[in-house]
């Protein structure tokens, strides 16, 4: 017999603290942000939150501290989030709400006893009863009440039904202060007696298949599998590129370069004399013409419909299914398919990529995805600028850098395999019920991402235009482009100011790639340019991730080699291009 845990630091301020807590993907982020109104990312699949969020409020006069953290599925956790998630229960709460999944039962049981090993009162959330009612399952919910010795409800988070009362069950609990009945068993026990209560509580009547758990079904059979995969890729290339070039073109560029930066220029050049401030604000670089094009008419179109089909395909539960079909072809990278959230996620940003991988009980499997997103894998916004680079100039090229990324992914990832010690961790990936997603929660979502992009992307862009601007306006860029000369005209084949893009490129990638655009540039330099930015250094905000995830030494040692491959390709493209040319 096991002896119950002690709560290790109790914290001042635990007792107003409300921990929820429960398996990965059973809607504790949805139940968060519903509760506090503020907003966390949810998504369906396992490993959505890798860090814990406090949200503070006051109900019913009592001040209360409710916290989110990772889900986990037991509590000897093997990955960096399931720790952050025992660390906060091991600091102590005044009550836990345990959120069940109601068509997971059993395993979900298996935490809630687990639980019950603390020295805390426990509400149980029987969350996702919507779903549990269209698959015919019905649960006795006094049975489980008597069963667990504590209150539980039942709650859509999604519609917020039944949350308002688990707080209030919660909040009971913690100003009660009665004596917490702790049950200690062991694994074998544990399972047993969750069994005996399932069979107990729960009974699963036979319903036809509903058209969505069909699908669910199908997605992850090589056939009809595949073809569903085909048709959602060319969707979502559809959506992203078609309707990012039409948004662009058609709508934000004519505003902005016929209406609203005309007017800022006119409105400045009467209010600031003629000189270098004034060509620092509305000159060729100015940060209120360039500032407002690159990221509102050329960036933000690809960034808002890469969001739209992401969330999309996250609350729908399909990326896990995308997972089992290229399981095979993953694991050949070292990635087994659960990897496939974090690397999709990869073509947003590197960031949420790379604390994605969090949620990952292997070392090795971290670290060749970050490796591969950091290299490889250009972010949205850069994918923007290629677009407006490479879009109305030469499709070819484009298509050239997606296959040279696409190589580059498998070759670098087949080698980090063979090269890294350790071993990737069996497929743990579960597969979530196939959802339609809830409107609600999806243009949170979506929000959330938008304004991130808005702060964190828009203030380093600012700040590099200005960069620009100040080298372009002192005539600084001569002495850059004389002592980059060998590298950049000699090995990369390009005018000399494009050294502009190695310095902007280091504080953010698709800086690498915009100043490109201004520039007379032959296809071969547009080739050239495209390669450099695709490999080039991983941007500022993901060195800073890197240095906190990885250390300062990992850190160095992937930007160094992700600069040295990108001025070695991009020289070798520039090279063979050349004499391909001069071919003909
Ligand atoms: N239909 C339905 N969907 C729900 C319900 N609660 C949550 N969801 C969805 O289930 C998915 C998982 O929700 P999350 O809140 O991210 O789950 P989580 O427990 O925080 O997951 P982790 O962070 O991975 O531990 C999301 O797509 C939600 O929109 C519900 O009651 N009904
Ligand atoms: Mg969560």
């Amino acid at each position: 017999m096991k002896k119950c845990h002690q709560i290790e630091e109790k914290n001042v301020d635990s007792k107003n603290a409300i921990l929820l807590m429960g398996n990965p993907n059973v809607g504790k982020s949805v139940i968060f942000s519903k509760l506090t109104g503020m907003n966390v990312i949810s998504a369906n699949y396992t490993g959505t939150t890798v860090t814990f969020t406090k949200g503070d409020f006051t109900y019913k006069n009592e001040k209360i501290s409710l916290i989110d953290v990772p889900g986990t599925y037991t509590l000897e956790a093997t990955s960096p989030a399931e720790e952050v998630a025992v660390d906060m229960l091991k600091q102590g709460a005044g009550a836990i709400i345990c959120v069940l999944d109601a068509t997971n039962l059993e395993r979900n049981l298996n935490l809630a006893f687990q639980l019950k090993e603390y020295n805390m009162p426990i509400v149980y959330s029987l969350n996702l009863m919507d779903v549990a009612e269209r698959q015919g399952i019905t649960i006795d919910i006094d049975g489980l009440s008597k069963a667990l010795g504590a209150p539980v409800i039942e709650t859509v988070a999604t519609h917020n039904k039944g949350l308002k009362k688990v707080l209030d069950e919660a909040v009971k609990a913690f100003k009660a202060q009665e004596e917490i009945q702790i049950e200690v068993l062991s694994k074998e026990e544990r399972w047993k007696k969750v069994g005996e209560i399932c069979e107990k509580v729960q009974t699963i009547e036979y319903r036809e298949p509903k058209f969505i758990d069909k699908l669910g079904d199908w997605t992850m059979q090589p056939f009809p599998g595949i073809p569903i995969a085909i048709v959602v890729l060319a969707l979502v290339l559809g959506i992203v590129v078609g309707g990012g070039k039409a948004l662009r073109s058609l709508v934000l560029l004519p505003i902005i370069n016929e209406g609203i930066v005309p007017i800022i220029t006119d409105l400045v050049s009467r209010i600031i004399p003629e000189g270098v401030f004034l060509k620092l604000l509305v000159g060729d670089f100015g940060v209120l013409v360039k500032g407002i094009e690159w990221p509102f008419a050329l960036i933000l179109p690809y960034v808002l419909l890469f969001y739209i089909v992401l969330s999309f395909l996250e609350d729908s539960g399909y990326l896990p299914r995308l997972g089992v079909l290229v399981d095979g072809i993953l694991r050949k990278l070292g990635l087994p398919g659960g990897n496939i959230v974090p690397f999709i996620m990869g073509y947003g940003c590197a960031v949420p990529a790379i604390l994605g991988t969090r949620a990952s009980s292997s070392y090795k499997e971290r670290l060749i995805l970050t490796s591969l997103v950091s290299l490889a894998v250009p972010c949205t916004a850069q994918t923007g600028a290629f677009f407006s680079l490479l879009g109305d100039r030469s499709v070819f090229v484009l298509i050239f850098v997606y296959m040279i990324s696409f190589v580059a992914i498998v070759v670098v990832g087949v080698a980090l395999n063979k090269m890294l010690p350790g071993k990737s961790a069996p497929m743990l990936l579960e597969i979530p019920n196939l959802l339609m997603p809830s409107k609600g929660t999806l243009f949170k979502k979506i929000w959330i991402r938008l304004k991130h992009f808005l702060v964190e992307a828009e203030v380093p862009m600012m700040i590099g235009i200005l960069l620009a601007a100040l080298i372009f306006e002192t005539g600084f860029i001569n002495v850059i482009g004389t002592a980059l000369e060998p590298l950049v005209v000699g090995w990369l084949g390009l005018p000399k100011e494009a050294s502009i893009s190695l310095l902007l490129g280091i504080i953010r990638r698709e800086l690498a790639v915009m100043p490109l655009l201004d520039m007379d540039l032959s296809i071969i330099q547009v080739m050239v340019g495209s390669v450099v930015a695709l490999f080039y250094i991983p941007c500022l905000s993901v060195f800073i991730v890197l240095v906190k995830e990885f250390k300062l030494k990992v850190a160095l040692i992937l930007s160094g080699t992700t600069i040295a491959f990108a001025l070695f390709f991009g020289g070798i493209v520039n090279q063979v291009a050349t004499f391909i040319s001069n071919l003909f």
